[in-house]
């Protein structure tokens, strides 16, 4: 075992420096799990990940999937923002996505975990980490988008809004300089795309960072982020809400509106359907499954294209 967080970094450089130095192709499962999930990466790291040739990265990808099922059932016990999806049938897959600095790790650290070091830190590709939280009732992941990434990571970008049954855009409303950026990664990634979300899925847009000075409010956000897009906003259901992810201000409010009209769209596919058996499933996934689900998603690594071709 691997004793303190400190250690584990140091050793997790040591690997990855290797790597990239060598190109080792070393099998991840020989490394303690707990390296994988204690810590967030530090810049440090991240940097060193970056200069791993992609051949060598998506070599990783089969000894995390081997790792992660073990890693999801521990599960952790509701908060009162997860509490809210207890009437949701079905177990929801729920996106936090937005550029890097918005908020998201803050709301999964105080709002979707009990405890903050219960959240899965996972890195399916180099660079991007995948930040996990199971509860008994839904599943919440944050993704980062936008930034100067490789193009193939914007497949990833993609499977991530169309595998989630909502999606949460989480936007720094007081960083203006940015807005059009996350404004076009939604668009191109998420609402324009054919492979982005699909045409019903709820998308809830957070205002966050209401408490500095230069933050737009949910109706600026609105005119900007919805209305200017509407015909890709599509028959969805799409709301905004001013959020202060310090301080909790409107968060509860936001998280009840996606959870009714989850709950609500998962009842009329009942009626329609009285099997139950719809996009939202009608049981929670084991953590096998939830594994397959998400995991499938990454398509730049399982379908590469054809030398030649
Ligand atoms: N003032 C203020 N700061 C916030 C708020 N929400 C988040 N922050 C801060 O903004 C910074 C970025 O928040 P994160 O939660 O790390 O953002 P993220 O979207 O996960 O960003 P990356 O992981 O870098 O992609 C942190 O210092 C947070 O404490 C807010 O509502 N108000
Ligand atoms: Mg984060």
């Amino acid at each position: 075992m691997l004793s303190s967080p400190k250690h584990q970094e140091r050793i997790l450089h040591q690997f990855l420096n290797n790597m990239a130095l060598e190109e080792k192709q070393m099998p991840l499962t020989e490394i303690d799990e707990e390296l994988i999930v204690s810590k967030q990466p530090s810049a440090e790291i991240r940097n060193t990940t970056n200069k791993i040739a992609p051949e060598t990265r998506n070599s990783w990808f089969p000894s995390f999937r081997s790792i992660f099922p073990s890693l999801l059932s521990k599960e952790q016990p509701g908060t009162t923002i997860t509490r809210l999806f207890d009437n949701v049938p079905g177990y929801p897959r729920i996106a936090l996505i937005g550029l890097d600095w918005g908020g998201k790790s803050l709301l999964m650290e105080k709002f979707l975990s009990p405890r903050s070091k219960d959240i899965h830190r996972i890195m399916p590709t180099i660079g991007t980490i995948v930040e996990m939280v199971r509860s008994e009732t839904a599943s919440f992941h944050t993704y980062d988008i936008g930034g100067c990434r490789p193009k193939s990571y914007r497949l990833f970008d993609r499977a991530m809004y169309r595998e989630a049954e909502a999606v949460v855009f989480v936007i720094d409303a007081n960083d203006r300089d940015r807005a059009l950026e996350a404004r076009e990664e939604l668009m191109m990634e998420g609402l324009l795309d054919p492979q982005g979300m699909r045409k019903e899925t709820p998308l809830l847009i957070l205002a966050n960072k209401q408490d500095l000075p230069n933050a737009r409010n949910a109706e600026q956000i609105k005119t900007f982020f919805v209305d200017s897009i509407s015909t890709s906003i599509g028959d969805r259901p799409c709301n905004v809400f001013a959020t202060t992810a310090t301080t909790g201000e409107g968060i509860e409010d936001a998280f009840r509106w996606l959870a009714s009209i989850l709950a609500e769209r998962t009842n009329n596919e009942k009626t329609s359907n009285p099997t139950g058996q719809g996009q939202y499933g009608t049981k929670r996934p084991t953590p096998e499954e939830e594994i397959q689900n998400v995991w499938k998603t990454c398509t730049f690594v399982e379908n590469k294209p054809k030398v030649g071709t």
